[in-house]
């Protein structure tokens, strides 16, 4: 379908067409304010459905609530303004080895059911020229997460991030995440976990590397 003003262009155009999230409409840049406004407006109806009352004072506030927390926290990812600017250094001390950074903190949300996808993500890269801000790698990782997510979708828009970021395509990325639609309802499974990678460049080619990094971070 023609979408001259979708959001696509602006915040995933950088992204393979596959590797974009869906998205309808141009990201708005009204204050967050007005931005609540309308998901809480949703929110509304969908919790009087349930036969809630939302006079009680405890509940008058939900909609808007987590119409905030959408906004504000899971989803900022949505924002293109919210993409980190990922700093590089001049590798002067000509570190060429593998570099790990292991056990980043992953929140994301399941794009199916809209309950938390909880885990830990592994990333890692060859340095060449430049090396990269470690934080900037956990900012990476959190800005994807911060969306309606598919592990498999999220896993491959980290490491493209990171190939084009880092100037490298010799990434590796590896998630292990709990979901809670698979744990709290639906299979109601609380003891399985999902694991997704993307191995670029020599991390492809070169079995002994990519054993490394596994063994690493402790796989
Ligand atoms: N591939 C993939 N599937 C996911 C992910 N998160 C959730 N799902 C699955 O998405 C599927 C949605 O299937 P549906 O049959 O439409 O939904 P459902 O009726 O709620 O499915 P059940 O969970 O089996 O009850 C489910 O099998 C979920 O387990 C993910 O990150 N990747
Ligand atoms: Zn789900």
């Amino acid at each position: 379908m023609d979408n001259p003003t979708g959001l696509a262009p602006a915040t995933d155009a950088h992204l393979p067409e596959g590797l974009r999230t869906p998205f309808a409409t141009t990201p708005s840049t009204k204050p967050t304010k007005q931005r609540l406004r309308p998901s809480a407006a949703i929110l509304r109806p969908s919790c009087a459905s349930l036969g809630l009352d939302l006079s009680d004072d405890s509940l008058a506030g939900t909609p808007r609530r987590v119409a905030k927390m959408y906004v504000q926290e899971w989803f900022k990812g949505l924002d293109p303004r919210n993409r980190p600017e990922v700093r590089m250094f001049h590798n002067r001390y000509n570190y060429h080895q593998l570099l790990v950074e292991r056990d980043i903190t992953l929140f994301s949300c399941c794009e199916h059911h809209f309950v938390p996808i909880i885990g830990k993500a592994h990333v890692a890269y060859l340095p060449s020229a430049s090396v990269v801000g470690l934080s900037k790698l956990n900012r990476v990782v959190q800005y994807y997460a911060r969306r309606p997510q598919v592990q498999e979708r999220l896993t491959r828009q980290i490491a493209e991030e990171l190939k084009q970021s880092l100037g490298t395509d010799d990434v590796a990325v590896l998630i292990e995440a709990d979901h809670l639609c698979v744990m709290s309802r639906g299979v109601n499974d609380t003891s399985s976990s999902t694991l997704t990678s993307e191995y670029g460049g020599q991390f492809a080619t070169d079995h002994a590397l990519r054993q490394e990094f596994l063994r690493q971070i402790g796989k």
